[in-house]
């Protein structure tokens, strides 16, 4: 069987660059409300808060940098497929110090900050300012329309008919940094489990599917992930 590696990274892979997690006793989701901020009801009750709510993480996200645990994963990425191996990078995170750390091969199943889209044509453009609702469409041209490129709750996830095939071909998962608390990624575990592959898990401490893993290491993942991937 050609070795494939599946790796899943949640909002604990980058807590050490400084961006916020979502369910820890300081996360995200215990200083705002997910309803009201990212669900498309929320969206479509108040924009300017939704946007006003991006917007704030993208600016804490240009002043972001990746850490060791970026980095590993980019060079395991390297090292992996040059001896001829499967590797594909999930991540639930919005930002990108995954692809600033040098990964390829990545999928990001919940959308990019650094995206917006537009609810009327579809077309997704690059963002790196604030958005608003006045701003207008540059293909369609329509204004009030734009929102962040993430996956709200209640949303069809991204990349969905590339990562399913892959779980059921990996010999080799790991999960880093995420609680298994959101689905269909909190399945992703299960699913390599089924297909027969040997699964790890690195995170600060265990997360929901806790009895998917074959091994399983907590700590910062500055240090767990330099140790596993090496
Ligand atoms: C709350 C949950 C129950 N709800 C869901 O799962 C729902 C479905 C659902 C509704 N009701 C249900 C009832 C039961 C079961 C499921 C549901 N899911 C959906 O709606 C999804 C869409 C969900 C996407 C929502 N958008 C996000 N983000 C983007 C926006 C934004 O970012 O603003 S979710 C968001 O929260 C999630 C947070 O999880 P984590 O990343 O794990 O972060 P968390 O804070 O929880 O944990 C951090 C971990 O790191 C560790 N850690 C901390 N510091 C460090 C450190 N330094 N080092 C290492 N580890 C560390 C901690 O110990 C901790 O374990 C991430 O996914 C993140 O992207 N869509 C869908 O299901 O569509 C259908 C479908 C299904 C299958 C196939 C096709 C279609």
């Amino acid at each position: 069987m050609k070795p494939s590696l599946v790796i899943l990274t949640g909002a604990g892979i980058s807590a050490e660059s400084g961006l916020g997690t979502f369910r820890d006793a300081d996360g995200v989701w215990s200083k705002f409300d997910w309803r009201q901020l990212a669900t498309p009801e929320g969206f479509a009750n108040d924009p300017v808060a939704v946007h006003g709510f991006y917007n704030a993480r993208r600016q804490g996200l240009v002043a972001a940098a990746p850490h060791a645990a970026h980095t590993a994963l980019a060079e395991l990425e390297t090292g992996w497929r040059a001896s001829g191996g499967d590797f594909l990078l999930v991540t639930q995170n919005i930002d990108d110090l995954h692809e600033r750390a040098g990964s390829r091969a990545l999928i990001h199943m919940h959308g990019e900050l650094f995206k917006a889209r537009c609810g009327a044509c579809g077309t997704v453009t690059d963002c790196r300012t604030d958005l608003s609702i006045a701003d207008a469409c540059t293909a369609c041209g329509r204004e009030g329309r734009m929102r962040p490129h993430v996956v709200w709750f209640g949303e069809i996830p991204l990349g969905m008919e590339e990562i399913f095939p892959a779980l059921e071909t990996a010999t080799h998962f790991a999960a880093i940094g995420t609680s298994g608390t959101v689905w269909p990624a909190a399945g992703f575990a299960e699913a390599a489990k089924i297909a027969g592959a040997r699964t790890w898990e690195l995170s600060l401490e265990a997360g929901e599917g806790g009895h998917f893993f074959d091994v399983t290491d907590y700590g910062p993942a500055s240090e767990t992930v330099p140790r596993w991937a090496r």
